[in-house]
């Protein structure tokens, strides 16, 4: 994609009915709201490639305002500080998991960060841990969501063949549907022992168990809500905290900052809490420059052009145009980004080198009615566990992940292990 606008510009028809947008406004022109014109919906054959009940990321625009203004109390500041101890409680089983395994060579650090993030929101969600970090493995729920979201990219593809696409399933061998089934089965286990628990929790989907009849949601809706929250709320994250450390430990300088930073701001890590972190602007300017080097969600999410077409970029598009914007070909573009290739946190400090950056071009949460809800629990989580871990380890890349950033990208970036030798600081200890 970045080859491709870098050739024709910031509108290229990647298909005959798609186009991909490189520009900062398109943003607002796609994604945004506009006067007098409906939201443009998200593409059917994308977000609805399997026929499984319909959650908050793939519902029609009425059922979504509805859902996110119920779902968004979960994501509230009062909700946030009332789900700390639950979220500290994982990072630092993460820290002491760390000091137990760090001496017997690198290790597999994008695990560990997946394995942290998983039983966060397994507990946000399903109101239960998946156990990772305990076991020190993903469970076989999580390998299942895995296998799903690499083989929903196949899928999405063939919704252009659906003779094709309707043969090939129907060729899906008995194991393979066994194990769906299984995964299936799981997963409604977990849903009913959530809403089993009587008592009020403060997680995300407390709101919608109290008010299911009124959403008209079937225990279908709410495990499709809960496993979209796990994928959405678990893998990006975690891709980014690898991410982050991956480009780090690449520019020892730059690590240097971030260590002084946070070794001098804090002299233990009980200091170290959700609302102490946002003290720290050099870590959060290293976050931001990783999201736009390393973007979770990479590819275009593509939304259809309503009826009678719209303006975009000052371009009358046609309906049933399907548009996108391309986060990671955006931000490799030296007309919107100084020196693209290289990481520069002090670009998102106002760096007068970089003061020609184009910063509305940076939206890796997205922008408009259907951008990420879980923005800032996104943020507090990751500036609380990259603190306590360049708090208590020094770190580097082991030699056989020098070149870990070069990944294919499925839907969510084909992660290889991240091998990073650990060294506990004296004065730290596993919490
Ligand atoms: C670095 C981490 C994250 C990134 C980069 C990210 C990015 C995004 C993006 C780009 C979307 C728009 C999806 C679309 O248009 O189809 C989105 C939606 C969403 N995200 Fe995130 N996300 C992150 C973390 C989280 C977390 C931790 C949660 C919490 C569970 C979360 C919950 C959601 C939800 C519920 C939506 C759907 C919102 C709606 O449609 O109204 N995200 N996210």
């Amino acid at each position: 994609m970045l080859e491709l606008h870098e050739q024709y510009g910031d509108i290229v028809r990647i298909a005959p009915d798609e186009l991909a947008f490189s520009h900062p406004n398109a943003w607002k022109d796609i994604f945004g709201h506009k006067n007098g014109e409906p939201e443009m919906v998200k593409a059917e054959w994308f977000y609805r490639a399997v026929d499984e009940p319909l959650h908050i990321v793939n519902e029609n625009p009425d059922e979504h305002r509805q859902l996110r203004r119920q779902m968004a109390h979960g994501f509230s500041e009062k909700s946030m500080r009332d789900q700390e101890p639950l979220i500290r409680k994982y990072v630092d089983l993460l820290i002491a998991k760390l000091h137990e395994n760090c001496k017997a060579g690198p290790l597999v650090v994008s695990d560990w960060y997946n394995f942290t993030t998983f039983d966060i929101i397994g507990d946000l969600a399903f109101g239960e841990s998946f156990g990772c970090l305990e076991s020190c493995k993903y469970d076989d729920w999580i390998k299942g969501i895995f296998e799903s979201a690499y083989l929903g990219s196949f899928l999405q593809a063939l919704s252009f063949v659906p003779l094709l696409k309707s043969t090939l399933l129907s060729l899906v061998p008995k194991s393979m549907q066994e194990a769906h089934q299984k995964h299936k089965d799981l997963t409604k286990a977990k849903m009913l022992r959530r809403t089993a628990i009587m008592e009020e929790r403060p997680d995300l989907i407390e709101r919608l168990l109290k008010k299911k009849d009124e959403l008209n949601l079937s225990i279908g809706n709410l495990i499709s809500n809960a496993e979209i929250l796990i994928i959405g709320g678990s893998e990006t994250t975690a891709s980014l905290l690898s991410g982050v450390t991956f480009l780090l430990l690449q520019n020892p300088d730059k690590f240097q900052k971030l260590k002084d930073e946070v070794r001098s701001t804090f002299t233990s890590q009980e200091e170290i809490t959700l609302i102490s972190v946002n003290k720290l602007p050099y870590m959060l300017a290293c976050l931001d420059e990783a999201l736009r080097m390393y973007p979770p969600i990479a590819n275009g999410l593509p939304r259809v052009c309503p009826k009678n077409g719209s303006t975009v970029l000052g371009e009358f598009i046609p309906e049933n145009t399907n548009l996108s914007i391309h986060q990671w070909a955006l931000y490799r573009r030296e007309k919107y980004f100084k020196d693209p290739n290289t990481y520069h946190p002090e670009r998102f400090l106002s760096d007068p080198e970089f003061m020609d950056d184009c910063f509305d071009a940076f939206q890796p949460f997205h922008t408009g009615p259907r951008n990420c809800l879980g923005r800032n629990l996104a943020y507090s989580e990751m500036r609380l566990i990259l603190a306590l871990v360049v708090f208590s380890f020094d770190m580097q890349l082991a030699e056989e992940s020098s070149d870990w950033i070069k990944q294919r990208n499925f839907l969510m970036w084909e992660k290889g292990p991240l091998k990073v030798h650990l060294t506990p600081r004296a004065t730290t200890r596993a919490l």
